[in-house]
């Protein structure tokens, strides 16, 4: 398996271009489902999130084809899929359990032929993750829904109707999953309590390009009137604000500079202002952001998480990570995910000193850093161990590797294009 070696200690300088985002191109690429015809993605990362999803839409017939790359910084790859037919309605299990995101294909495949097999997802390392919301929202558009054997039965055979659905909590995956159902619904369809996140409002551009007649994204209430048929279109990958952020805390973090091409303020404005209390400079540039100390300090700040717009869940460990190097206390608050400071001990284990108390940390900024093998259980996690490992004194080893593979395209040449000591190798015995 492999690991990620980091000597600590080097401030980063340069520029790192921002990759199109892991989840808006999950849903769009789920979006495919919707129509016969050719739904061509641009700005398409390469992740393993990405070959894993193509893998489960290949099996549900999917015809697919990537062109081009993220090499040389060029800007990602256009990817066409086409599903002239839906040959399976079955997402296996197998697929599914190894990314969360496939529960994706029930709403597209529900809509368009009446009926989906698809896998529970299960647990993971953040929490439970139930999926309730996505099933009693298809529910209310007249799905009939059967839980058995780990699998959600869904089936709507004289096709879905439009209704008004009120989520009770505010979730990404749920407005998604209706969002792209609605769409070929008879009649109206009201979001209530949707989603406001940028990936949200990516997927809904991209079906207003496939045929769509959407109002309303990027509000907690959306109108979706369906359509008979949608069609194929063209689209561009939002940029990802996770990496924007998380390369940001990483030029505060080693003292440095980053110049974020492609990384956008105005995705970002909640993370901003806890960056600029912390003493961080973000200013918006004609290609991007410039990231570097105002002061040469970092100061403690008390962050929460919460829906967007507000503090992501997602920038919660590798804001754990810079705090742990500031000046004074800083109050870290999850109040998305119910088990997500696995980060916690290995940062301790590095020299941080946080305490948890229910969902919330207290940490007390530490002078430095150490470096020490590590390793993570989550994407996130794993990445503010780089962050860690980035500022810490000496050489932190960082093992299983492939959850940053599923979430930063290729990490380690865009830290070392900026200075980072950082190299993948296979661990011995
Ligand atoms: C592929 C993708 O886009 N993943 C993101 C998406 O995940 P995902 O879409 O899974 O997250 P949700 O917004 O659905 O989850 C928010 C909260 O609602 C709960 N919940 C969700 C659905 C449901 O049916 N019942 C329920 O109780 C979840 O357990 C969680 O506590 O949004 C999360 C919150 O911003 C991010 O951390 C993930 O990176
Ligand atoms: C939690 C994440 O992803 P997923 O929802 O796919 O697990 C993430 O991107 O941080």
């Amino acid at each position: 398996m492999d690991q990620i070696v980091i000597q600590g200690g080097k401030p980063l300088k340069g520029e790192i271009r921002i990759s199109g985002a892991k989840n808006a191109a999950l849903p769009l690429m789920a979006a495919s489902l919707l129509t016969e015809e050719t739904l061509s993605l641009s700005n398409v990362p390469h992740l393993a999130d990405i070959s894993t999803m193509a893998r489960l839409l290949a099996q549900h017939g999917v015809n697919l084809h990537m062109n081009g790359g993220a090499e040389n910084g060029s800007n990602g790859g256009v990817l066409e899929l086409r599903a002239e037919r839906i040959t399976s309605v079955v997402a296996p299990y197998d697929l599914v359990r190894k990314m969360r995101a496939s529960v994706l294909v029930l709403g597209p495949i529900l809509a368009r032929e009446g009926r989906a097999q698809v896998s529970l997802p299960g647990g993971c390392a953040i929490g439970t993750r139930p999926v309730d919301l996505h099933l009693n929202g298809l529910e209310l558009l007249g799905a009939e829904i059967d839980l058995k054997e780990g699998y959600i039965y869904a089936a709507a055979p004289g096709g879905l109707v439009g209704a008004p659905v009120v989520f009770p909590k505010v979730s990404v995956g749920a407005t998604e999953n209706l969002l792209m159902a609605a769409c070929l619904a008879k009649g109206e369809t009201q979001l209530l309590n949707a989603a406001r996140e940028p990936e949200v409002i990516d997927l809904g551009e991209c079906l207003i390009k496939m045929g769509a007649e959407i109002e309303g994204l990027g509000s907690d209430r959306i109108t979706i009137r369906g359509v008979e048929r949608m069609q194929g279109a063209e689209h561009s990958v939002v940029a990802d604000r996770i990496e924007t952020g998380t390369y940001a805390m990483a030029a505060a973090i080693t003292n440095g500079e980053l110049d974020l091409i492609g990384g956008r303020a105005d995705h970002l404005s909640a993370v901003i202002k806890v960056l600029t209390e912390a003493g961080i400079e973000v200013q918006e540039t004609n290609r991007g952001l410039k990231v570097r100390r105002a002061n040469g300090q970092v100061h403690g700040v008390d962050v929460m998480t919460e829906p967007y717009p507000g503090f992501p869940t997602d920038l919660q460990a590798q804001t754990m990570a810079l705090m742990s190097t500031a000046e004074g206390a800083s109050m870290i608050t999850e109040s998305i995910f119910e088990n997500r400071f696995m980060h916690v001990p290995e940062l301790t284990r590095m020299g941080a000193n946080v305490n948890v108390h229910g969902a919330s940390a207290m940490v007390r900024g530490q002078q430095r850093l150490t470096g020490a093998e590590v390793m993570a259980t989550d994407l996130r996690a794993s990445v503010s161990l780089v962050l860690a490992g980035l500022a810490a004194e000496g050489e932190t080893v960082l093992n299983r590797v492939y959850h940053l593979d599923r979430g930063y395209e290729r990490l380690e040449q865009k830290l070392a294009a900026c200075g980072a000591e950082i190299a993948r190798r296979q661990a011995s015995g």
